[in-house]
């Protein structure tokens, strides 16, 4: 072909490679999704192939289906009896039978604790045992690391830090903390830098870095969520006086090393009086995210509710008065109750506590009407000197349950005897959890979203035992020894399989999220 004189003999060289590259850049595809398919990211070679079973859990129901993946998104979800014969399709099959295809899990709730505590945790242990347990994406709690998430500058040490180091897509919440709200432009920066949403406490954390906000300060930065329209999470606890607790009258420090040990009196130290405040105080403020209000708009969702009385009585009036709020509880909310904890056995210690029996089975009700909306690990370990495994003294141990890898089986097994769904488990894990964050692309096995796929067997049991693979960074868990029903077979990351059978691939690949 000539070329025109205009273009000088210099560039006419340079022209034709250029043409080339134009024209393959547009037929094979944005170079966004070419990395997707880097080697060494998937244990399975294909980037074009279909996932057969006959239970797929989609939004409009569970029904046997081939799921056909390509470059990374699901392309067609097709309803059929039997898988396709060999030959049938031009591409790869992968039928999985009887056993279960679910969009791969959403954890919310996750402190990766990296960079500074990699000692706690890490970007590399902590989302290989997400990609074990059917997890595809976790966002990253603000606090734990060093330094907390709390400026654009901090965002940016966290995202390299996760470079390159994640098995599963990671997003990240930033920290509400009074020196941010005292500097409205710092919080702005923030957002600006793609943080999913913010989070704050409203009691003390036990650290310094991340000091507690009041209602006020929540109150204050509403109106800049609702600009952006990403929530405001909340540990929802107020401390309470404690001096009417019988136990607890002359102090803490009055009490025997051996009451130390029981977890009952860990749970009078927090009553649910501090949720129930906590809640009364964000629901007043919440009224101003209504149509109408200084904050229209705003979201509210309360993390990890263990209080199923009158906390969740609160949550569930503002709802019906219209209120956009949302909560969380956790797998070992509805596993384990306070009585049948093991005397100091500090593996169980997190905040709010462990309740009784009649509460756990309180959050399972609410949790199946719909008043309780997702689930949550809220996976928060520490090395074991500081769980106080030794000691058992349930007043000194740092407070933070280790359970990223067994959310899915746990959740099955305690679930059995309140005949959970799986479509309940979808909506729980999955769906809700991924509005909750405003990531469109995740959470539910549909046309056109990111092909994140869990796919395991209900039916099988096995125990946590000595020998079981635990890919979290310290294996002290309260879920040892513990018999699970449901067995993680796969998980799929936009395509690519990041965990087989107790394999990963060579290459971490998960993606950073951000809200931009
Ligand atoms: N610093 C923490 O990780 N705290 C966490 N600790 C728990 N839940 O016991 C939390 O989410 O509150
Ligand atoms: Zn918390
Ligand atoms: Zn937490």
């Amino acid at each position: 072909m000539e070329l025109p004189d205009v273009v000088g003999p210099a560039l006419r060289g340079w022209t034709m490679p250029l043409l080339f590259f134009a024209v393959a850049y547009i037929l094979v595809g944005t170079p966004q999704v070419e990395t997707q398919f880097r080697e060494g990211c998937s244990l399975l070679k294909h980037d074009h192939f279909v996932v057969y079973s006959k239970r797929v859990v989609t939004p409009d129901g569970v029904y046997p289906a081939s799921v056909e993946i390509k470059q990374g998104r699901i392309v067609s979800v097709i309803r059929r009896r039997e898988a396709p014969r060999k030959g049938e399709e031009d591409v790869v099959v992968l039928n999985y039978g009887n056993a279960v295809v679910m969009p791969g899990l959403v954890d919310v709730h996750v402190h990766l604790n990296e960079p500074g505590r990699e000692d706690w945790e890490g970007f590399r242990t902590g989302t290989r045992a997400a990609a074990a347990g059917g997890v595809t994406t976790v966002i990253d709690m603000p606090l734990n690391s060093y330094p907390t998430t709390t400026t654009k500058e901090h965002l940016n040490l966290k995202r390299e830090a996760a470079k390159g180091n994640i098995s599963v897509d990671v997003g990240f919440w930033g920290g509400l903390v009074p020196e941010n709200v005292a500097n409205l432009t710092i919080l702005e920066e923030l957002l600006n830098s793609g943080v999913l949403g913010l989070k704050s406490f409203m009691c003390p954390t036990g650290l310094n870095d991340f000091p507690m906000t009041t209602a006020s300060d929540i109150q204050a930065a509403l109106p800049l969520l609702a600009k952006y329209g990403r929530p405001m999470l909340v540990h929802a606890e107020v401390v309470q006086p404690l001096e009417d607790t019988p136990l607890l009258s002359n102090g803490v420090e009055s009490l025997s090393s051996d009451a130390r040990r029981l977890h009952s009196t860990y749970l009078s130290t927090r009553p649910p009086s501090w949720e129930q405040e906590a809640v009364r105080q964000l629901m007043e403020v919440a009224k101003d995210t209504v149509p109408g209000g200084p904050a229209e708009g705003a979201r509210i969702h309360i993390v990890h509710v263990s209080d199923a009385g009158a906390t969740l009585q609160s949550i569930q009036e503002a709802k019906e008065n219209g209120v956009d709020v949302s909560v969380e509880t956790c797998p070992h909310y509805l596993a384990f109750a306070s009585e049948e904890i093991p005397q100091g056995d500090t593996r169980f210690k997190c905040s709010p506590p462990i309740r009784d029996s009649s509460n756990r089975d309180k959050l399972w009700e609410a949790l199946k009407r719909g008043s309780v909306d997702m689930l949550s690990s809220d996976h928060s370990p520490a090395p074991p000197e500081m769980k106080e495994i030794d000691s058992g003294d349930f007043l000194k141990a740092w407070g933070g349950i280790s359970g990223l890898q067994f959310s899915l089986p746990v959740t099955w097994t305690a679930g059995k005897s309140h005949r959970v769904t799986l479509a309940q488990m979808a909506r729980w894990w999955s769906s809700n959890p991924a509005k909750l964050a405003n990531l469109d692309r995740k959470g539910s096995i549909q046309f056109g979203k990111d092909a994140d796929l869990v796919v395991w067997d209900p039916e099988q049991s096995y125990v946590v035992d000595d020998n079981y693979s635990i890919y979290h960074k310290h294996k002290v868990t309260p879920y040892a020894g513990w018999t699970l029903s449901g067995k993680i077979i796969t998980t799929f990351v936009r395509g690519q399989q990041v965990y087989k059978e107790g394999e990963f691939p060579e290459k971490r690949c998960g993606m950073r999220l951000s809200a931009l």
